[in-house]
Formats: structure tokens, C-alpha cells, sequence
């Protein structure tokens, strides 16, 4: 039996990782705790895998903190930079556990999200333009989204990887109309009452186009993932911090 903890356990992602861990096989549920609660009280003692699901505000401080409780945690919140995974780093090589410690995080859970952005780095190196539109429920906190980020961090790397320059673009006057940059992929965020979590990504070339889409209709739509997580943490995953399920999908 797998015992999880939840962490952000009132919120709209982590109320349904409540109800996923207490009708899954195999697990069940140690503490669901939210902000204001005691994180010391998950221990190794009583949790095998704690799954956050906080702010981008707050998520690095409770994955520190339960390093250095010792506990293993997978993480679904966004908000993480390339400074604040070496800090998670450098927590499991000073933490209780440094050889065997696992640290999990993933932009997006949802196998339609997963596969976009895996497809979308597979198709990088072949289109001269690209641009990431993310589109999302309104009471999201962060812009663009972390799946966005990800993304095209990944198309970036490809490009580069393939010997591709800049994307072709004459603006020269912009308002805030042609996005953020993220390592030289232009990223647009729509917010947008009646959606839940939607990625577009556009590709062309000189007279044609590839659309790769992914949409979440629903929050249940990232609890296979969330759970498949806690298992390969609680079983064969790597020690170490890893990021993307895409790890665990054998692609
Ligand atoms: N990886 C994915 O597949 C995925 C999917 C959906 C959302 N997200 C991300 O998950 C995060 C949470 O999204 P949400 O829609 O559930 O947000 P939410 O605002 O509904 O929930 C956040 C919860 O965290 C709690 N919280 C705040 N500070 C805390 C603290 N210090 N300790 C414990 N709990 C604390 C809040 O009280 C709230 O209940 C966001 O970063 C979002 O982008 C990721
Ligand atoms: O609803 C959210 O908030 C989501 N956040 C993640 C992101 O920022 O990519 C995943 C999709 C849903």
C-alpha cells in the first residue's frame, strides 16, 4: 500500500488528487493538509509520497522542507526556473536521503498535454516559424503556463539542436501583442472563462502549416498521470529530481 499525502489538498487540483488517491488501487491516504497546516506532521513514519499542488509562490519551500524531512514528493504546481530546480538539487544532496531521495515534478499530467509537447519538440527542427498559444480558465495565477514554458524550452533546444536561426518576424512596433519570449518562442496566454488547460502550438513553413492541439476539458483529466507518478516514485523511478512525465511513458 502506497501512503500519499497531499499538500494544497483544498484546492481545485489538489481535492481531486484527494478523491483519485482514496479510489486507486494500492494507495491510500495519509495527511491532506493546505495552507495554515503543520507540514513537519509528514514524516517518513506515516508517507511514502506526498503529491503538491500549492502556488507557484510557495511550491519550492514546501518540496525544501520535505526533503529535509525525508520524504519523497511529486509535485504538479508550476512556477519552477532553472535557478529553483538547483536549489531542489542541492536540497537532496544535503537532505537525509541524498542516494535514494526522489523529487518528481511535471508541468502537466495529462497524456494529450504530454504527447503535444512531445510531438511538438519532434516537429521543431522542420518549420522555419513557430508560436505557442496557451489558453486557460481565469483563475489562474501564472502566465504564461508552466506546459507553455516547457514547451518551448523544448522546441528552442531542437532548433538550436538542428543548426535553425531566429523565427522570421518584422515587427516593429509591439504593444505586448506579440507575446513573451521564452528562449526565443514567442508565447500568447488567453484567459478565458468556460476553458480549463489548452496548448496550441503553430508551425509554418512557406505555404503550410501544422497545428498540434491539446485540450483538458477537465481536471480529472490530469489524475492517470498524478497516479501513474506516485507509483514509479514509489517504486522504480530514479533517485534524484526528475521533470516531465514524459520520463515515464516509455516514448
Ligand atoms: N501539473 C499539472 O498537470 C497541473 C494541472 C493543473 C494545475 N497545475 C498547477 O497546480 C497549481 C495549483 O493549481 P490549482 O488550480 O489547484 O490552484 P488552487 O488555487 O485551486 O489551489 C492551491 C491550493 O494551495 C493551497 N496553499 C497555498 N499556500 C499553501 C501552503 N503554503 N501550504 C499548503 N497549501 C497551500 C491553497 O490554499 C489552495 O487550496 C498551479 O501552479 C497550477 O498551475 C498543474
Ligand atoms: O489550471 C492550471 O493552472 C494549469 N496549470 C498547468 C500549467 O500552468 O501548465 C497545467 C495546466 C493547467
Amino acid at each position: 500500500m502506497i501512503r500519499v499525502s497531499v499538500v494544497g489538498a483544498k484546492g481545485r487540483m489538489g481535492s481531486h488528487v484527494v478523491e483519485a488517491v482514496n479510489g486507486a488501487d494500492g494507495m491510500q491516504l495519509a495527511l491532506a493538509l493546505d495552507a495554515g497546516d503543520d507540514l513537519t506532521a509528514i514524516t517518513p513514519e506515516n508517507t511514502d509520497v506526498v503529491v503538491e499542488f500549492t502556488v507557484p509562490a510557495v511550491s519550492l519551500t514546501n518540496v525544501l522542507a520535505l526533503i529535509a524531512q525525508g520524504v519523497d514528493v511529486v509535485v504538479g504546481t508550476t512556477g519552477w526556473t532553472e535557478e529553483k530546480l538547483d536549489q531542489v538539487r542541492g536540497a537532496i544532496a544535503a537532505g537525509p536521503r541524498p542516494e535514494s531521495q526522489k523529487v518528481f515534478i511535471a508541468p502537466n499530467f495529462a497524456i494529450s498535454a504530454v504527447l503535444a509537447d512531445h510531438f511538438a519538440t519532434q516537429a521543431a527542427r522542420y518549420f522555419e516559424s513557430v508560436e505557442i498559444i496557451e489558453m486557460h480558465h481565469p483563475n489562474k495565477v501564472d502566465a504564461p503556463s508552466g506546459t507553455a514554458i516547457h514547451t518551448a524550452q523544448g522546441i528552442a533546444a531542437a532548433r538550436r539542436a538542428a543548426g535553425l536561426g531566429p523565427v522570421p518576424d518584422n515587427t516593429q512596433t509591439d504593444g505586448g501583442s506579440r507575446g513573451q519570449v521564452v528562449d526565443g518562442i514567442h508565447v500568447h496566454a488567453v484567459r478565458l472563462r468556460g476553458l480549463n488547460a489548452h496548448e496550441e502550438v503553430l508551425f509554418g513553413n512557406a505555404g503550410e502549416q501544422l497545428v498540434i492541439r491539446a485540450d483538458s476539458f477537465d481536471r480529472g483529466s490530469f489524475m492517470p498521470g498524478v497516479l501513474l507518478a506516485v507509483r514509479k516514485v514509489a517504486s522504480d523511478a530514479p533517485a534524484g529530481l526528475t521533470v516531465g512525465l514524459d520520463n515515464f511513458l516509455d516514448l
